[in-house]
């Protein structure tokens, strides 16, 4: 990382999320139907960590990772570049090795920036590319909607990610973006599209169409992944499981919210742990 970069991580990590960073909900998949992330909002215990602020602050979280991967010539580093800098370039020129930018967002009130790590398609920078994997929370498979082979290869990409992960505590998430949507007309988007939802599949991956030229789904696809990508990260560190409010219920009895009765570890003098009891 340059000197150049880090400080503008810093500034980032300083100043305010402008408007259209700013996430209260989930925002929706490109379609419902072609998503493994089914969740209609954020999780219970996402919303409350966020609106318990002590309890976020023990949270260390402030940073997730996205790398962007995909066959030359894809669109890679346009998508990103349309997002980050709300601009595109016909010029091609090939990312070498990889190339970074970070997001802020503020989620659910939270501060939360997102690294995005936009790599090489080229196979000679492929060596360079995947030792920059490692961590990645997320996985963002770019494919040409004009090139039907650039989908195939999702698969190989995303072992690859994979690989470069082994035994992660966190899943990582899968997004399959089909891009340069404005090349094509609506026939034959619609025969790749079938395609790339049987990959998604096949991948467990949630499907969107963009195009980095026009800008089209491009905000919404970043929003939605900074919104999941925060809710799973968030969840690794605070749990699901939802804790429900227990009710006395008298003589040292507690109950939860299923009916379920308890001994009050602390009137019993013993806890679930404490290997004394009997
Ligand atoms: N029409 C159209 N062209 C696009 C779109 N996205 C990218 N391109 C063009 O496709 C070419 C390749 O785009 P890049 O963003 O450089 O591709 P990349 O995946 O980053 O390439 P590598 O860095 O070599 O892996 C460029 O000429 C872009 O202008 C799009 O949505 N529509």
């Amino acid at each position: 990382m340059n000197s150049r970069k880090r400080n503008a991580m810093q500034v980032m990590q300083q100043n305010k999320a402008c408007v259209n960073r700013i996430i209260r909900a989930l925002p929706p998949p490109f379609l419902r139907q072609a998503t493994p992330y089914t969740l209609a909002d954020f999780h219970p215990n996402v919303k409350t960590a966020c609106a318990n602020e002590n309890q976020l602050l023990n949270v260390t979280l402030k940073v997730a990772k996205v790398v962007i991967l995909g066959d030359v010539g894809t669109g890679k580093t346009s998508l990103v570049n349309r997002f980050v800098n709300q601009s595109f370039s016909n010029n091609y020129k090939a990312t070498i090795g990889v190339d970074f930018e970070v997001e802020r967002f503020d989620v659910l009130d939270m501060p939360f920036n997102l690294q995005i790590w936009d790599t090489a398609g080229q196979e000679r920078f492929r060596c360079i590319a995947s030792s920059y994997y490692r961590g990645a929370h997320a996985v963002v498979l770019v494919c040409d909607v004009t090139n039907l082979s650039t989908l195939t290869h999702a698969a190989q990409w995303l072992q690859d990610a994979q690989d470069a992960n082994p035994g992660t505590q966190h899943d990582m998430m899968v997004m399959l973006v089909v891009n340069k949507r404005d090349m094509v007309n609506d026939t034959m988007f619609g025969i790749v599209e079938v395609k790339a939802r049987q990959m998604c599949l096949s991948l467990g991956a949630e499907y969107w169409a963009v195009s980095a030229k026009t800008g089209e789904c491009v905000e919404d696809f970043f929003r939605r992944l900074a919104a999941l990508v925060f809710n799973a990260a968030v969840i690794a560190e605070v749990g699901s499981e939802i804790k429900q409010p227990a009710i006395k219920i008298g003589d040292g009895l507690m109950c939860d919210a299923n009916g379920n009765a308890n001994r009050e570890a602390k009137k019993s003098g013993c806890s679930d742990n404490n290997s004394k009891c009997g």
